[in-house]
């Protein structure tokens, strides 16, 4: 019996789990940390005193899987370092910090978080398109500022029911961010990469078109080749002084310098931005303007935002060291 329960002891200890390499935590995941390392041996590259290459030239041989986030670059330069990779699973929804060209070249799959954060980002649009136009950041500041005693009633909003919003990317963050305003009384439209003929909502295939024919553009696509710089001169011209522009897509989606220029010279309105083209720098003269609502690249933050994205993390890893298919690939754009 002694000897039976001294071999159980060796045997649960030598358990060898799959490894995964992670570079820098991603957000919050100190809360679902054991439910990775249940499974998996995470090789914690934050933790090494090694500078990180030579830290990932001692793991090359055996890395086979990398789980990043989106401020974490899986660029060329790393995946050369790794040359046993064979997946790059990204607890983020957008891929853009992901080299696909090379990954590809290399047969390396990637996978993304999905639809994990869709409604929680929902939320901070339609947050962010509020507060825009009802000033409720500014007022605050007002408020805390003691504005209110010395100079009396803040500025006039305006008024939320009734907007024609054009939505920018009508995937499972702007579909859910259309059915949210739409109880609000506002009036979708939408451009995407392909109409959805199951819904009712106008489409346009042109943005600028969009952008001609609505209040405020609220841009929830990805970032990729064909949407880089997609909200240009023209497309913030043709919203028109009134206008409003909200992102929670990715900040290269804009224009940025344009999109500056135009606030600073009141071509339009005001914007409502998570994310910045050189995310976390934002450019000065944003943090300046009270018709600008700022957030730190946060519209995923929430605790079950993170349970739901590690879900389907371990969920991709565990289907790939099984030989199973993948859960949520990241398909060819
Ligand atoms: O921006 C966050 C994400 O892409 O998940």
């Amino acid at each position: 019996m002694a000897g039976s329960s001294s071999q159980e002891t060796i045997m649960t200890h030598s358990v060898i789990h799959p490894q995964v390499l992670i570079i820098k935590p991603p957000p919050a995941f100190t809360y679902f940390e054991s439910n990775f390392t249940q499974k998996f041996d995470i090789l914690k590259a934050w933790e090494s005193p090694l500078p990180l290459d030579q830290f990932l030239t001692t793991h090359a041989q055996s890395v086979q899987a990398i789980l990043c986030r989106a401020l974490t670059p899986v660029n060329a330069d790393l995946l050369q370092l790794l040359p046993a990779l064979k997946i790059v699973v990204s607890v983020s929804t957008g891929a853009n910090h992901v080299d696909k060209a090379e990954c590809r070249r290399r047969g390396i799959a990637v996978t993304n978080a999905r639809n994990a954060y869709s409604e929680d980002v929902a939320d901070i649009a339609v947050g962010l398109f509020i507060d825009v136009h009802r000033k409720i950041s500014a007022a605050d500041s007002y408020v805390r500022r003691g504005l209110w005693s010395s100079k009396g009633d803040y500025p006039l909003g305006s008024k939320i029911g009734g907007k024609r919003v054009g939505i920018v990317g009508l995937g499972s963050i702007g579909y859910n961010v259309a059915k949210r305003l739409e109880a609000f009384g506002c009036k979708i439209s939408y451009n995407s990469r392909s109409e959805r003929p199951s819904l009712s909502y106008p489409f346009h295939s042109d943005v600028c078109e969009l952008a001609a024919n609505t209040d405020a553009l609220i841009i929830c696509c990805a970032l990729t080749d064909q949407t880089r710089h997609m909200i240009n001169k023209e497309v913030l011209s043709a919203l028109g002084r009134e206008g409003v522009k909200v992102n929670v897509g990715r900040g290269a989606v804009i224009d940025e310098k344009e999109l500056v220029k135009c606030l600073v010279n009141r071509e339009i309105r005001g914007a409502g931005l998570d994310v910045f083209e050189n995310d976390p720098h934002v450019p000065k003269e944003l943090v300046e303007m009270d018709n600008v609502v700022l957030s730190p690249h946060k519209a995923v933050f929430t605790l079950e935002s993170f349970k739901r994205g590690s879900e389907v993390a371990i969920a991709n890893l565990e289907a790939f060291f099984s030989n199973k298919p993948l859960v949520t690939p990241v398909m060819d754009e």
